[in-house]
């Protein structure tokens, strides 16, 4: 592979470099298929996408778990497949599955990790009493992990990512299975790592989350990416706002006739007409202005009309628009909230 020297980025404004990058599973899974992205330090920078995309397949070539088939991959200015320990020193890493050590006390969970991580002996204390009160896991230091609920155990986790002060930290899908509180919660610690300095790249299957969390962020679908820009940006690509209509009777048939109906009441030349579950949604430069012609327009027509919504376009309508899927079939399951809000440990 020749790499011209030009391609290579400048360490202190580019903390990820990635160059038409792909990785191909042994059995012939594509699963990254050729992603050309750049990081720049600093940013807070997310990957959003449906299962299966390829999200953590990325994330695992960006830390070096695995080997691009093909690309090239620059972290904080060394290549990843010719000076992984560089890049491994100069980043963090949260797994999909907490790292936690369940028999340690949190205390100990990061004590283990700083010595891992090669923390100087003389900087540990100090450095383990930060990081507890940075995640605000200070007054259940010396509790088993075990004892902590899941949000309480993630927060360990990013602690534990966080003990060699890494310039770079890589987060996949940190809040999936929690609840909102703890959601919440662990985005506040992510922010104020970012605040602090620190770059943050982050998969995600909420669109709530990348759009609270991301500077920008890449839409990821089938290994490629599909979007990217400004959580924003993104949304006004839409195209104007969206006119939601709720039908008291939503069969496919009922919704059909409807989109038909809209189609020929002449107000939304051009624009997009999808169903929902609820009835049909249009994107349109002329949502609000056409709102109410469309209503009389449906009512005359037969249909029964239960609500009527105009909003400016969510991620959920930018990731529509653009994958031609609903994000909501894709958001994890949220049946199980496991971050108690008292007591948040059992003592
Ligand atoms: N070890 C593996 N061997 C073969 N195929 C794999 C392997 N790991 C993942 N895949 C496949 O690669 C594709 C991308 O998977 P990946 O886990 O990267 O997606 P993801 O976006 O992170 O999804 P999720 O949200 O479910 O974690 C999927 O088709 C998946 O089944």
């Amino acid at each position: 592979m020749s790499i011209e020297t030009t391609e290579i980025p400048n360490v202190s404004t580019t903390a990820i470099t990635a160059r038409n990058v792909e990785l191909t599973y042994s059995d012939g899974t594509r699963a990254v298929r050729g992603i050309d992205l750049e990081v720049p330090t600093g940013e807070f920078f997310g990957f959003l996408g449906p299962n299966g995309a390829g999200k953590t397949t990325a994330i695992k070539t960006f830390v070096t778990l695995l080997q691009p088939t093909a690309g090239s991959v620059t972290i904080n200015g060394s290549y990843v497949v010719d000076d992984p320990r560089a890049v491994r020193s100069s980043i963090g890493y949260m797994a999909q599955e907490t790292s936690v050590d369940e028999e340690l006390t949190a205390r100990e969970n990061i004590r283990f990790a700083c010595e891992t991580y090669g923390v100087p002996r003389s900087e540990r204390a100090s450095r383990i009493d930060d990081l507890l009160a940075l995640v605000d896991l200070a007054d259940v230091a010396d509790k088993q992990a075990q004892e902590f609920s899941g949000g309480m155990k993630k927060r360990l986790d990013v602690a534990t990512a966080l003990v060699h002060e890494p310039p770079l930290v890589f987060l996949d899908e940190p809040t999936t299975g929690l609840d909102p509180r703890a959601r919440n919660r662990l985005w506040e610690y992510f922010q104020k790592i970012n605040q602090q300095g620190t770059t943050v790249f982050l998969t995600t299957q909420y669109l709530e989350e990348a759009d609270e969390l991301c500077d920008r962020l890449s839409v990821i679908q089938d290994g490629k990416l599909v979007a990217t820009n400004s959580p924003d940006a993104l949304k006004s690509q839409v195209g104007g706002d969206i006119l939601e209509i709720t039908l008291a009777d939503p069969t496919d048939e009922q919704r059909a006739h409807a989109r038909e109906a809209a189609r020929e009441s002449g107000l939304f030349e051009g624009d997009t007409i999808e169903s929902t579950n609820e009835g049909i949604a249009i994107a349109s430069e002329h949502a609000r202005r056409a709102g109410t012609d469309l209503l009389v327009a449906l009512r005359e027509a037969g249909f029964t009309v239960t609500g009527f919504d105009v909003h400016s376009p969510t991620l959920d309508d930018v990731f529509l628009a653009i994958t031609g899927e609903t994000a909501s079939d894709e958001t994890p399951n949220e049946q199980q909230p496991d971050d108690p809000v008292q007591p948040e440990v059992n003592r």
